[in-house]
């Protein structure tokens, strides 16, 4: 009897211990650190769990892990890596309560790459190039605004040809590395030379509405939001067009580039493809980028608020307070 009730329990408890491993890649930092503290077996299935968050940031969404490196003892974090919900390509407003498992071994094999066009516009032409889209592709014509223009859901080359450079995701090694005054940061894992495609800026597309609500939520709270507010503007210097995506919550990579008052070492781009609604916003390396070089943007130059955050970008042009969206 005593021998029945003794299996009984040991496998309820291996039950429960089979269970707990496919429910804690679900859980947040804090959440898993105080489950791991209850018992040994759990804190043993949560160790891997930590590893695995630590050796790549993207969850196995692009096609090169992106490691957090592990911050050195002097720098005061509790975790080695950041939590948020990874996209790798641009999405609508989530669910506030959504989870997404991180950490397990199928991470991305369970959510498929999203398609990287939100909407496809009816009836719209694409190119029907014969043997893959080169210069001529009429796809490929690039203005001087730092518009560009790709192939996409309404042309007839598949994802091999030379003009989908962005719509694939990562193909550089990138790392993030802690710095104790600027938080995370993303550095080169190899040398990127001038031009090539760094990463898309995913994250939640928002309406400017709600867009402003947020800055003023994060104006008072957050202490790395990453709300970009993108405008595009007519040759009489009116704005025609504003795209804001919030990577706070919901992003990809580009959520760890810290603001550089010189400009940094990346070019924004907005990346128009044939046959997408939405047009998507793209970072290239304005020059060649060293291996373990910070890569930087410009937040801006807009809204300089005189209370705003310090900025430790220490380039020669530095002026000292990070540029604030003045939504
Ligand atoms: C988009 S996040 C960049 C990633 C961030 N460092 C992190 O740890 O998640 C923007 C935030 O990073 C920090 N940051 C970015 N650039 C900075 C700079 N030049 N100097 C100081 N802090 C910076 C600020 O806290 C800012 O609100």
């Amino acid at each position: 009897m005593d021998d029945c009730r003794k299996s009984g329990d040991r496998h309820s408890q291996e039950a429960f211990f089979r269970c707990a491993a496919v429910i804690l890649p679900y859980l947040n930092p804090t959440e898993l650190s105080s489950i791991s503290s209850t018992c040994k077996t759990l804190y043993e299935i949560s160790k891997p769990i930590t590893a695995r968050r630590t050796s790549d940031a993207s969850r196995g969404f692009e096609n090169l892990p992106i490691p957090f490196l592990k911050p050195t003892a002097a720098a005061a974090v509790s975790h080695s890596y950041s939590y948020f919900i990874y996209t790798p390509t641009q999405t609508f407003r989530v669910r506030d309560d959504l989870r997404q498992p991180w950490g397990s071994d199928d991470d991305a094999r369970l959510e498929a790459r999203p398609d990287p066009f939100l909407f496809r516009v009816e009836g719209a032409t694409g190119c029907n190039c014969p043997s893959g889209c080169g210069e001529c592709c009429p796809c490929s014509k690039a203005d001087e605004c730092l518009l560009t223009r790709e192939c996409g859901p309404s042309c007839e080359c598949d994802s091999g040809c030379g003009n989908r450079v962005t719509e694939g995701g990562v193909t550089v090694r990138l790392k993030i590395v802690k710095d104790e005054r600027k938080g995370w940061c993303l550095h080169a894992a190899e040398l990127i030379t001038t031009g090539q495609f760094v990463c898309e800026y995913a994250g939640e597309l928002l309406s400017t509405k709600e867009a402003r609500q947020r800055q003023l939520t994060y104006d008072k709270i957050a202490s790395s939001p990453a709300l970009l507010v993108v405008r595009e503007h007519l040759p009489s210097g009116n704005t025609c067009m504003r795209i804001n995506i919030d990577a706070t919550r919901i992003g990809n990579v580009a959520r760890f580039i810290n603001h550089s008052c010189d400009g940094g070492n990346l070019d924004m781009v907005v990346v128009r493809s044939s046959g997408s609604l939405l047009p998507r916003v793209c970072l290239f390396a304005s020059r060649d980028i060293r291996e373990n070089e910070e890569l930087a943007f410009s937040y801006g130059e807009v809204g300089i608020k005189p209370n705003g955050q310090p900025c430790f970008c220490g380039s020669s042009s530095c002026i000292g307070i990070l540029p604030s969206e003045d939504t």
